[in-house]
């Protein structure tokens, strides 16, 4: 039998939208299927209507050649079907093994043998080259160690079909080389695996074929070996795509922000960032470019205002703000498009509308003497929407929690940049959006640029930082390594600094 699971005609529809409208795919045993689609295709419906968690209002899904029901997760747990979320499900002060056992022998009321357990759960991470620690704590582990805790928690179940929501989305460039091993150790052993990836390149590392859906729709399936990235990006867009950021020398003019000897503590409340200085000038993008948590985190938050700095100076506009309000800061101009979009960009269950006035709600035309303003916060909120081409079911009235991840993010995108701010901050900012929303993303922060604001741009995404940006600052454990033109380096000299070695070599 040729087929694994077969999932053949599937319709479903949410309030306003036909989120998966006549889809099929096929996953062959023993292979790498990616899933590719633009924001809000309906990837994510279709795995969660895969595993259980949703019904289809039409269509067939057959595993092994069997039609089947999928009633709930518990069901696809039994035919072999596993998924890993985008957003894990760990109890992070419980080890690897209490979290593996959790809901398996726990609701299964079988007494613990936590040892027996942790000795299955090594077996399998050796034979699957995960090298997890059965005894670490989650909150000990790094994310890209909690996501192999998420895939040994599908082979502890036995699944024998492995679903992979982005899991590349909240690596870093090396746990993803790990990750495409880890998919082809899998596949190697028999397992197959789906795959939802924006992500060309890894198309290309990694699948054996790729299925690509838009609006809703199955455009086709292709064999990745012999199809291009660009012919991949064009059937999931509709339409040419370009991979080149467009943009002309910049213009840099007055200081907007300055940072003087800054230090800011981590977590552990030892530095994360050390007596660090940089300037952005108006009509200038600086990059930041280094391995994740080195000192990035520290830096935003200290500028945003959401951690006080040990020492040091920042200056916005020439004016100091290193002990400002959060409140004053937004209101002197500081934008900040944040990391994580469901802890401090969103609030999911207000309506989209809603969310695009969080910070301007209180100013007219949108309020006068404590009464809101519904048509003029509809007409702005919609204006966002339309540049920014979030799709959702209802519009401005769509429940945020309803939209797809990359919908999520183009809107909080939109927001920040609307304000018209003399300083954007953007983190991550293209993470989790597809190559036409990436493509429109860039031109916005170089359109920013060009109106004479300031970017700052922190990213892990290198052919980001050195295509969007126009000076690049280097970090390495919490220290400025150096600052290099973006138009007069490359990635070598990036990646050597951002291990550690300045410029010249000296370290
Ligand atoms: N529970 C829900 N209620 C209402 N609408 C929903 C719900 N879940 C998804 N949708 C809508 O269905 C469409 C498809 O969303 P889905 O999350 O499947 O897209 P996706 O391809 O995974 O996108 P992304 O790449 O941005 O994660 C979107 O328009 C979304 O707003």
């Amino acid at each position: 039998m040729e087929f694994v699971v077969e999932m053949l005609n599937i319709r479903k529809e949410f309030p306003g939208v036909v989120a998966n409208d006549d889809i099929t795919l096929q996953l062959r045993k023993g292979e790498i299927h990616a899933l590719l689609g633009e924001n809000g295709a309906g990837k994510s419906t279709l795995m969660s209507i895969l595993f259980g968690m949703y019904q289809p209002d039409r269509g067939t899904i057959k595993v092994r050649g069997e039609q089947v029901k999928i009633a709930n997760p518990n069901v696809a747990n039994k035919l072999g079907i596993g998924m890993v979320h985008q957003h894990f499900k760990l109890v992070s002060n419980f080890t690897v093994t209490e979290n593996i056992i959790l809901g398996n022998e726990l609701k299964r009321g079988l007494a613990l043998n936590i040892k027996g357990a942790a000795r299955r759960i090594e077996e399998l991470s050796k034979r699957y080259g995960l090298n997890v620690d059965p005894y670490a704590k989650i909150e000990d582990i790094s994310v890209g160690m909690q996501q192999r805790v998420e895939i040994l928690k599908m082979l502890y179940r036995d699944a024998e079909v492995l679903i992979l929501d982005e899991p590349s989305a909240v690596l870093t460039p090396q746990e993803i080389d790990e990750l495409i091993k880890i998919m082809k150790g899998l596949v190697a052993e028999g397992k197959s695996v789906i795959v939802i990836t924006h992500k060309l390149k890894e198309i290309k590392a990694a699948a054996d074929r790729c299925t690509v859906i838009r609006r809703g729709k199955t455009i086709g399936t292709v064999d990745v070996a012999t199809t291009s990235e660009l012919q991949m990006a064009e059937m999931m867009v509709g339409r040419s795509v370009t991979f080149k950021v467009e943009k002309k020398p910049s213009q840099p003019g007055d200081v907007i922000l300055k940072l003087e000897g800054l230090t800011v503590n981590n977590n552990k409340n030892v530095p994360g960032l050390k007596d660090f200085n940089l300037e952005v000038r108006a009509g200038e993008i600086v990059g930041i470019a280094g391995v994740e948590g080195n000192g990035q985190s520290e830096l935003v938050e200290a500028i945003t205002g959401l951690r006080k700095s040990e020492a040091g100076r920042i200056i916005l506009n020439g004016q100091e703000i290193t002990s400002h309000s959060i409140r004053n800061r937004i209101n002197n101009g500081v934008a900040h498009i944040p990391e994580d979009r469901q802890k401090r960009g969103l609030v999911l269950d207000y309506t989209l509308e809603e969310n695009m006035i969080l910070q301007v709600y209180k100013r007219e035309p949108f309020s006068k003497r404590g009464i809101l303003n519904k048509g003029a916060i509809r007409k702005y909120a919609s204006g966002i929407l339309e540049s920014f081409d979030v799709r959702s079911g209802r519009g401005p009235v769509s429940v945020s929690r309803s939209l797809s991840g990359g919908n999520q993010q183009k809107a909080i995108i939109g927001r920040e940049i609307e304000l018209d701010p003399s300083l954007l901050i953007a983190v991550q900012p293209t993470r989790g959006l597809d190559v036409g929303s990436i493509e429109y993303i860039h031109k916005r922060l170089i359109g920013h640029r060009d109106r004479g604001k300031a970017v700052l741009l922190i990213s892990l995404e290198l052919d980001e930082v050195i295509n969007v940006s126009d000076r690049i600052a280097v970090v390495n454990n919490g220290e400025l390594i150096g600052i290099v033109n973006a138009a007069e380096t490359n990635e070598n000299e990036i990646g050597l600094m951002m291990a550690g070695v300045g410029k010249g070599g000296d370290q």
